[in-house]
């Protein structure tokens, strides 16, 4: 196994870029999209399944992971990657924004955040050191500082107060995270929707020095609209060779929107999550399997998908599996939107590589507004 972890871009189209991150588990390319591996799992999917969808990196929760079944038994165990058998990249998350979440009791101070354990009731805190503590334990590539997420809407001193606990948090979180060749520290950037914020946090964490950026805040209601606003500045203020990750993001057009507008990475439960209640993401739309139309309908879900539920099923199957509340449906819409949003990332990199972003972005919504799905 190397011991680097270098970004390198190799083309960009208007604000977009494509890139490879290359990690001792292997490369990553970008822009990247992140399946989210809650408890060690994505959800109704193997690993085997999860790396078939040209997947290169996935997400892990600090929050549930020290819950249950705790890092130290993960650690114990090897690490996570042994543990949940995924060999290439992880990132986990710092546990801030779930606890803020899920969990109960929670009381916030400048040390970090107390709170009982949404399943038990048990004790416990999280503060940047021992965020760095449960990460190393589980042995993620990319760490990320421990922070706070304002929900929004919120007034700006409530915003700026905030994020300057957050870049107090991101100075401890480096310090305890020491020198760990192999091993890569993300900053976030909070402030809102509040552009001079921004700026500030990122100033604050570029003085601090990061392996790379995230932009925080972001898809936590604000709507897509507001989000492009900030995404129209933010990405350009954090450094422009280091990668830029927009946490939480999302629904197809929003991921589009985003690459369009500089970002490398991005992490979203919407294909998976969606993928469970019958929900399907396709190059014209969504289409919800449970309706009743589709009962007879011996088409795949989506001719131009290479996808096993694609190549193989109907969505009169479909239909049926999901009506019949079998195991069988969750897996095989699971398996294709995941294969939907690697195929979108992976035909965003192309488009941009071949300096043909904007054409692409053109079909992409063409497609959807062609309609009969
Ligand atoms: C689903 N939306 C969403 N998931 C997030 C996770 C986050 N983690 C740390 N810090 C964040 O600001 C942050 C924002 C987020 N928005
Ligand atoms: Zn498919």
């Amino acid at each position: 196994m190397g011991r680097t972890f270098d970004f390198t871009l190799t083309a960009t189209d208007g604000r977009a870029r494509t890139g490879v991150i290359d990690t001792p588990r292997g490369a990553i390319r970008t822009p990247a999209f992140m399946p989210v591996g809650t408890a060690a799992t994505v959800k109704a999917m193997l690993p085997e399944s999860v790396a078939a969808t040209g997947a290169d990196i996935l997400l892990g929760n600090t929050y549930h992971l020290m819950l249950r079944p705790t890092a130290e038994r993960i650690a114990r165990l090897g690490g996570l990657h042994g543990f949940m058998n995924w060999d290439r990249p992880i990132l986990t998350d710092s546990g801030g924004f779930q606890v803020m979440s899920l969990a109960e009791l929670r009381k916030l101070t400048e040390e970090g955040v107390t709170f009982r354990s949404h399943i038990d009731g048990s004790r416990h805190m999280l503060t940047p050191e021992r965020s760095m503590e449960i990460q190393r334990l589980l042995g993620s590539d990319i760490v990320m500082c421990f922070d706070e997420c304002p929900a929004l809407p919120a007034d700006r001193d409530r915003i700026a107060d905030s994020m300057e606990l957050s870049m107090r948090w991101a100075a401890r979180s480096k310090a305890a995270f020491g020198d760990r060749p192999g091993h890569a520290l993300f900053g976030i950037q909070q402030g809102g929707l509040e552009e001079d914020l921004r700026k500030a946090s990122a100033e604050a964490l570029v003085d601090i020095g990061f392996d790379g950026y995230a932009v925080g805040g972001l898809a936590v209601g604000e709507g897509q609209e507001a989000m492009f606003a900030c995404l129209d500045y933010a990405p350009e203020q954090l450094p422009q060779d280091k990668p830029r990750y927009l946490m939480g993001v999302g629904k197809p057009d929003d991921i589009v929107g985003a690459v369009k507008r500089g970002i490398d990475m991005m992490d979203c439960v919407l294909p998976s999550r969606s993928g469970r209640t019958g929900q399907a993401w396709t190059r014209r739309g969504q289409v919800n399997i449970k309706n009743a139309r589709h009962a007879d309908d011996p088409r795949p879900l989506d001719e131009a998908c290479a996808c096993p539920a694609c190549r193989s099923y109907s969505r009169a199957y479909l239909h049926h599996v999901f009506r019949a509340g079998e195991m069988i449906s969750g897996m095989l819409l699971t398996w294709h939107n995941l294969h939907y949003y690697q195929d979108l990332m992976g035909r965003m990199r192309d488009a941009i590589s071949s300096g043909e972003f904007n054409a692409f972005e053109r079909e992409f919504h063409a497609e959807r507004e062609a309609g009969d799905i």
